[in-house]
């Protein structure tokens, strides 16, 4: 067998209480659809809910760090909000009530478990994949290092159209395996790892 490649984990993630954002960019849509596809089927089958899987599009790659981070901090702020709400008269500050330590807020559903930000670079005749694909790389991990949400690199880089469309699983010389089924896998295991 090959060296390269996804190890199991072992362990089963129960995805039904996740919420998972995936932002995907619209070039190169013959790929992207089959990314985008794979990645839900398998969040579905790890128990994620359809309605819990936030699907939004940005024009292209370079885009996909901005459209992460403010969703992922308008999830937060709402989540914080009612959060303050459950909290209401009870808060400490609120010398009315008694000194009982409040219970902790649950986190509204708002709250995202995990990101996956999906784009397909496929290398023209100029330089522009090189910097789209670095500023790209460095923003997400950014993203996700100061939320704290997990963001999963769903980014293809891709020298031929035929690359990305086996790394998609609709290859045409061959088929190849669908990288948007390992991002799937990976936003439900992160996701329920920095929940813990
Ligand atoms: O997602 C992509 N965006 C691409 N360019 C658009 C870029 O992501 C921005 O949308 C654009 O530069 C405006 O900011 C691509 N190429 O140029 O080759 C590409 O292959 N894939």
């Amino acid at each position: 067998s090959t060296v390269k490649g996804l190890a199991d984990s072992g362990e089963r993630f129960d995805g039904s209480p996740l919420r998972i954002l995936i932002v995907h960019a619209r070039w190169n849509e013959s790929v992207i659809k089959p990314l985008v596809e794979g990645s839900v089927q398998v969040m579905l089958a790890s128990g994620v809910k359809r309605e819990n899987i936030v699907i939004e599009t940005v024009p292209g790659s370079y885009e996909l760090p901005m459209a992460c981070s403010r969703l992922i901090a308008a999830s937060q702020v709402q989540a914080s909000a009612t959060a303050d709400d459950l909290m209401g008269a009870s808060s400490l500050l609120d010398s009315s009530t008694s000194s009982a330590p409040s219970s902790s807020a649950s986190p509204s559903s708002g709250t995202f478990s995990a990101c996956i930000a999906i784009g397909v670079l496929i290398k023209g005749s100029t330089q522009h994949f090189e910097y789209i694909s670095e500023a790209v790389s460095h923003g997400l991990m950014r993203i996700q290092l100061d939320t704290g949400v997990p963001v999963i690199y769903g980014v293809l880089n891709c020298n031929t159209d035929e690359q990305a469309l086996q790394r998609a699983g609709v290859g045409r010389e061959q088929k190849g395996h669908n990288h948007g089924e390992d991002w799937g896998k990976a936003a439900v295991e992160l996701g329920v790892k920095t929940a813990r």
